[in-house]
Formats: C-alpha cells, structure tokens, sequence
C-alpha cells in the first residue's frame, strides 16, 4: 500500500509490476530475501526502525512483483497475501505503540486531538482487516487480486460503501473503461493511500525520534548503570570492609567480654567469701555479746546483792557504833571511863582492810593467766571485772571474774589485789585463799613463788607481822595439813606426817576439831619461815616415799592471829587460810596407765584422781549450797570441805585464785615429774614445761566454770570475830576456838621445829592432854 500511495490497486495486491516506483526497490522483496537469510524472519530487537521501515515497505514491493504474470513461477519468493501485509503491518505498529507505552508515552485517548497518528494507523489498518475478513470482504478480495475487482476498502470516512461500489474488473479492462464509481473509489483509494502514508511518514519520524531517544536513554542509562555500579561496588567494598572491622572488633570485644565475665565471676566469689567471713564474725560477735550480756545481767545481780550486803553492813556498823557510843556515854556518866573506854578501844579494829573487804565481798574469783598460754585458745580482758574467753571445740566461751591478772602480771601486782583481805585478819576476820586449777598451771608459783619473786604466803606473812609490828598485841599460831587420797597429814608434827582425825566439835561449840594437830606459836617472821619451810619439806618427803605428787594433795596452812585480850575486853581472833589446792585433772587422764609395768602407779593415779575430784566437787557443792542459802551446806563430804567449813562460813571471807595456763602435764609426764622432783621448797623445784595441747583446754573450761559458780556464792557480810576468852588460839574453827594442839612454846628463831628441837618445853611437840575426844 505504501509502494504507491497513487495507486490503490497495489495497496490491494494486484499482480502489477511496481514499474517507474522508487519504493519497491527496498520493499518486500529485499525483506524477503533478508527473511531467507535469517531463520524464521525474526526482527532482531536492536533493529534500527528505519530498516523496519524498508523491511515493509519492501514487502509491499514483493507483494507486488509477486502480483506480477509468472512471477512466482521462477523462483520469486512466495507471494503476500494484502492481508498478510496488513497483519504484520499491524503487529509491527502494535508492537511499536508497546515500545512507546513502555517508554511512558501512552496517550490521552480522552482527548480526540491528542491521539497520536500511530495509533489512528494502527487503528485504521485493523478496521480494513476486519473488512478483509468480514464476508463481504471475503467475497470481494478474490476479485479484488485483480486491479478491476473494484474492491473498496473502509476509508476513515465510512466511504466509499462495498456494497455500493461495482464490481471490479480486470486491470486492463478498468484502464480503458472506468466507470465513474471505479474512479470515485480509486480516488478514495489514493486519498485514504495518502492519509496513511502522511500518517506513516509522521510514524517514521516518530519513530526515529524515539529511537534516538531510546538511544540516548540506553546510554544514559548504561552510563548510570555503569555509575551506579561503580557506587555500589564501592559501597560494597566499604561495607566489607567495616564488617571485617566490625568482625575484628568483635572479636576483641569478646576477648574483653571473656576476661570481665571471668572478673566478674571472682569478684563474685570474693564477695561471697567475705560476706561469709564478715557473717560468721558477725555471729561470733553476737554469741560473745550475748554472753557479755548475760555476764552483765549476771554482774548487776550480783552488784545488787553488793549493795544490799553493804546496807546491812552499813547499818550493822552503824548500830554496833551505836551501841558502843551509848555504852561510853552510860559507863563515863558512872564515872569508870577511864577504864572502860580503853577496854572499849581495843575492839575490833574497823580499819581500812576490814572497810575494803566489805566492799568487795567475801567471796571473790581472781584469775591469773600464765605465760605462754597460746592466744587463740584463751583470751582475756584484764582487770577488775575483766573476762576470759575460750575457744574451745569451736565453741567460745566468756567467763567473768572479779579480777583478771595477764600473764605478765607480777607476784607483786597479784598481791596487792589481796593485800586488804589479808591484813583485815588483824581485824578479826576470817580469811581463806585458794589457788585452784589444772596441774602446772602455776598454784604453786602464785602461792610460794621463788625467793627471788616471793608469791602470796610469803607476801602475806611480811605484811602481817609488818603491820601488827613490835607491839606484842598479837598472838600468833600456825597449822600445816595436808590432804592426800582423804588423809589429812600433820606436816608440822615431830616426826614423819600422822593422819589426823577429823571431827565435829561438840554440840553447842560447833565448827570442827582435828585431833592432835599440831599449832605451833609464832613469835616472829623468821620463825614463821622456818616452820613453813620444815612443813614443805614434810611434804615432799612424804610425795617422795610414797610416790606422791605435791599437786596430787591439797596443802592448807592456817594462820591464827589474836589480839591480846585485855583483862576486861574480849580482843579479836582472825585466821588466814592458805591452800594450795591439787590439781584438777580429770580421772581418766589420771587413769590413763601406761604400760604394763607402770599399772600400779596408775592405778594409784587414778584413785588420787578420784579422791581430789570427790573433794573438788565436795567444794563445788558446799559452794553452790552456801550461793543457794540452803539451811543444809554439806560441810561433811569431804575431808578438805570439813577442813575449810570455818572459812567458808558465815561472815567469812574466800578468794579463790584461779590458775588457768595452757594445759597440765599428762599422767605419765607428772609420774616422770613426781619422781624426779627432789625434797625441798617448792620453789626451789622446776616444773617441767606444760604442754599445749588443745585438749588440755577442756579442763580450764571447767577450772572457769567452778570459779564461775564460786563467785556467786554469797557468805553474807564479813565480820570480825571476837577472841574466845579461854586465851587459846583459834585456827579450824570459828565458834569453838580450839581444835588442835595449842603450842605454847615456840621454836627458837633459825633453828626450824623438829622432834629434837629444845626450845625451852619439850611439851611444846607433845601431844596436848586437853585434846577433844
Ligand atoms: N606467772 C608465772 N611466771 C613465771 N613462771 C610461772 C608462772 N606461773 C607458773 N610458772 C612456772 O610454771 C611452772 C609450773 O608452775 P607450778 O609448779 O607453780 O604449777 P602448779 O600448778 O603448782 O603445778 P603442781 O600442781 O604440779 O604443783 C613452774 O616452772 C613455774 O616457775
């Protein structure tokens, strides 16, 4: 159709040659011959459109060289139908209005004006092949081969109508004779042939405006692509990058992490730990305030029964004063004062030490640590009130006392603290210090002492005869018993220790009577040391012939000092009990016998053992009677209770030394000890070195308990006492003043009481005639 748009007859396919047209020689034939050549006539996508554009234009050629007579017959490529043509026409114009429409521009179609011409053309060319295949088309297309056929396509004015138009003819016939209505058709023909390709023109440049377009966009876009892959691979290169910066990061962060976690995690642990620590400190701190607690409630009981004691003692004195004043007054309105206000001078002193003793109480619990007991088993806080705390099995314990010595208190500083009981016997009073506790802890040191450090006897005998001086007031007797398995041995009678029987005086003169002890008058300090020394000596040639121990019998020596009564007056009577009690090991560690050889010390080991137990517990009880006021104090279950019954009684004074240290010396190594322990002072002896061992601690545990309980044994308020007018001295007893051998005479000065010795009356060893049955 585009061959010739003068001639419609082509545009139909008549079998005309295209002579004389310069289209045909790019037509349908070359597009022929290049569909040959490639392989189902494919249109490469990169086709340029001016070569689609000569591809149809020379199909139309073809179309009509094929028309041609005999054309088809050498060989010429196949002939195309007009409505072939028509339909590729068509799918190449819809396939161009999808590029536009995929390049964005589709096309208002509500606006008339606006539609573009590709469209009208596709739209026209599909109408004329609706026609082709319509019936009438089809009724007319055979004839219509043929330039004559007269056939009449639809123009887009709807003229001219088929049905109207004539048949057509033959080409040649229509040349010479066309009707008016052939060239009325022929004419629409060439217009409507016309219109299309103006339309076809405009397409084409449509077209290679778009496909310049289409150009320029690839390349633009190549170019961004190009660009943009540029970017991202730079973009991609970066983002690697970081990650593996990222990564290493990581990496050491969580090397970091590791180490903090495991910082933490100890942290953790130590923070545990010490909690624990800082809890269990805390709990030990509880239980120790606790028993300070009950220590206190305990002390402030025992305060208030101080206070109550001091007001009746108070009013006691204040009465007794009382008393003397209106005596005074009565006997010098009678006009005897002279005499009688002497006499009334010379009673019992109420001096300072009688004054102090009051005060403290008559039962008092002191303490003394020796040196080298380990710190961690016991600990103490010195002083007066002071505490001592064990640890014993885990288990710690407090312990208050009246008075607390540190190891490194002195032999003096330990007396001092008794100084005032001591001298208050001067006054009347009756005194009685114990040194108590396991063997080695140091009894014997804190009751004798070495020469060089003298302990409390030697102290209190200096003291004494310092104060009562050379005045000659006094009256001064001493007794030494010792207490071995229940005897009770005279160690200041001539000849080897006797066992003495003990006894209750009869009804009505109470306290108790030992027969034929021995007293022994002291007129001075020296003389005294001679005695005590020969009664030491007594002692430790019996624990060597018998094989004893000195820690294994309780020692008691008894100082009577009496005021010389004058004629008329009563004067006073004091005693001083010292005792050195044995050690209170437990019976099976006394028991516990070594080999076969040695059972028999062992078996008198352990009866010692028993025996010094039965006693201790003997003192525990009267004690614990004595703290209860039972009407009953069971004085009699044992010989040193019997023996102690006058000190513990009632107006008495007690001091009980506690000797705590780091532990006795076993059975077998106090055997080794008793044997190799020569005659002699003890003093002048050395104790082997005690042990430390933890479990010696259980017997101080129990030493502090029996202290503890003596401390809160109440013995009402100390008092004087009055001489007994008999003129004989006063020593076991307090309500009967005689229970032994009054010594009259008295040994000479520098030379030690023996059997032989003559000082003046050889009666004065004698067994007395007044001796109480
Ligand atoms: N405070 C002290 N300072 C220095 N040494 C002491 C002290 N206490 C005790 N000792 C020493 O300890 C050792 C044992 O003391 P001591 O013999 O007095 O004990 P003990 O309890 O009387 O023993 P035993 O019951 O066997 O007689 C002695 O060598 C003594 O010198």
């Amino acid at each position: 159709a585009a061959a010739d748009p003068g001639n419609p007859a082509q545009v139909s396919g008549g079998g005309r040659s295209s002579s004389g047209d310069p289209l045909p020689e790019n037509g349908f034939a070359g597009r022929r011959c290049s569909a040959r050549g490639k392989p189902g006539g494919r249109r490469r996508p990169d086709q340029p459109t001016a070569e689609l554009w000569t591809e149809l234009t020379g199909l139309v050629g073809c179309s009509e060289s094929e028309d041609g007579p005999g054309g088809a017959a050498e060989g010429r490529p196949a002939e195309v139908s007009l409505e072939e043509a028509l339909v590729r026409l068509a799918e190449f114009l819809s396939v161009q209005l999808g590029a536009e429409e995929s390049f964005g521009n589709s096309a208002d179609l509500s606006k008339p004006g606006d539609v573009p011409p590709l469209l009208t053309v596709t739209g026209q060319l599909l109408a004329l092949l609706a026609w082709i295949r319509s019936p009438r088309g089809r009724q007319v297309l055979p004839q219509a081969t043929q330039p004559a056929s007269g056939v009449q396509p639809p123009t887009p004015a709807g003229s001219p109508s088929q049905e109207e138009s004539p048949p057509v003819s033959p080409r040649g016939e229509a040349q010479g004779q066309q009707p008016p209505q052939l060239e009325e058709d022929q004419r629409a023909w060439q217009r409507l042939g016309q219109l299309i390709l103006g339309q076809l023109e405009e397409l084409k440049q449509q077209l290679e405006l778009q496909e310049k377009e289409l150009g320029q966009l690839r390349v633009g876009v190549e170019q961004e692509e190009a660009e943009a892959l540029l970017e991202l691979r730079g973009r991609l290169q970066e983002a690697q990058d970081t990650t593996e910066a990222l990564r290493v990061q990581l990496g050491v962060q969580e090397v970091q992490l590791q180490g903090l976690r495991g910082a933490l995690r100890q942290l953790q642990q130590e923070a545990e730990q010490k909690c624990r620590r800082e809890l269990q400190q805390m709990r030990g701190q509880l239980a120790g305030l606790r028993a300070r607690m009950a220590s206190l409630r305990q002390g402030c009981g025992d305060l208030r029964g101080l206070v109550s004691t001091f007001t009746q003692s108070c009013q006691g004195s204040l009465s007794e004063a009382r008393g003397q004043v209106s005596w005074a007054l009565g006997a010098l309105s009678a006009g005897g004062a002279g005499t009688q206000l002497l006499e009334a001078q010379q009673g019992p002193p109420t001096g300072c030490p009688g004054r102090l003793l009051e005060l403290k109480g008559n039962i008092r619990v002191l303490c003394r640590l020796r040196p080298g007991t380990p710190s961690n088993l016991v600990s103490l806080e010195p002083g007066p009130g002071g505490t001592v705390t064990t640890c014993y099995r885990g288990h710690q314990r407090r312990f208050r006392l009246d008075w607390v010595f540190p190891p490194h208190a002195s032999q003096e500083e330990v007396f001092r603290e008794l100084e005032s009981a001591v001298l208050s016997c001067l006054g009347g009073y009756s005194v009685c210090i114990f040194t108590y506790g396991q063997t080695g802890t140091g009894k014997t040191y804190s009751m004798e002492g070495p020469p060089e450090d003298p302990g409390i006897a030697p102290r209190a005998l200096q003291s004494l005869f310092r104060e009562m001086g050379t005045g000659g007031q006094h009256h001064v007797t001493l007794s030494m018993v010792e207490i071995y398995n229940e005897a009770v041995r005279d160690l200041l009678a001539p000849g080897p220790p006797q066992r003495l029987a003990v006894r209750q005086g009869p009804a009505g003169e109470g306290g108790i009577q030992v027969a034929g002890l021995t007293h022994w008058d002291v007129p001075n300090l020296e003389s005294l040391h001679q005695m005590l020394n020969l009664g030491r000596s007594n002692r430790a040639t019996a624990a060597t012939a018998m094989n004893q121990h000195s820690s294994r019998s309780h020692a008691l020596v008894t100082l009577t000092l009496r005021t010389a009564s004058p004629s008329s007056g009563p004067g006073t009577a004091g005693t001083l009990h010292l005792v050195d009690l044995a050690g209170s090991e437990r019976a099976w560690k006394a028991g516990a016998a070594g080999t076969s050889h040695e059972d028999r010390d062992g078996a008198q080991r352990l009866r010692e053992a028993r025996t010094i137990n039965r006693s201790l517990l003997a003192l525990g009880g009267v004690m614990a009677a004595l703290r209860a006021r039972r009407p009953h104090v069971p004085f009699r279950d044992s010989q040193l209770t019997r023996l102690l019954q006058p000190a513990l009684g009632p107006g008495a004074t007690a001091v009980l030394l506690l000797q705590v240290g780091p532990g006795g010396r076993s059975p077998r190594e106090g055997r080794l000890h008793a044997r190799r322990r020569p005659p002699g002072p003890a003093h002048q002896r050395r104790s082997p070195q005690v042990s430390t061992r933890p479990e010696d601690l259980g017997e101080t545990v129990c030493s502090l308990k029996f202290a503890e309980r003596v401390g809160r044994v109440e013995l009402g308020p100390a008092r004087p006492r009055r001489a007994p007018r008999s003129g004989t001295p006063s020593s076991l007893s307090t309500d009967t003043p005689l229970s032994g051998t009054p010594c009259t005479a008295t040994p000479s000065p520098g030379s030690p009481p023996s059997p032989g010795l003559d000082s003046g009356s050889s009666s004065a060893l004698a067994p007395p005639e007044d001796l109480p049955s």
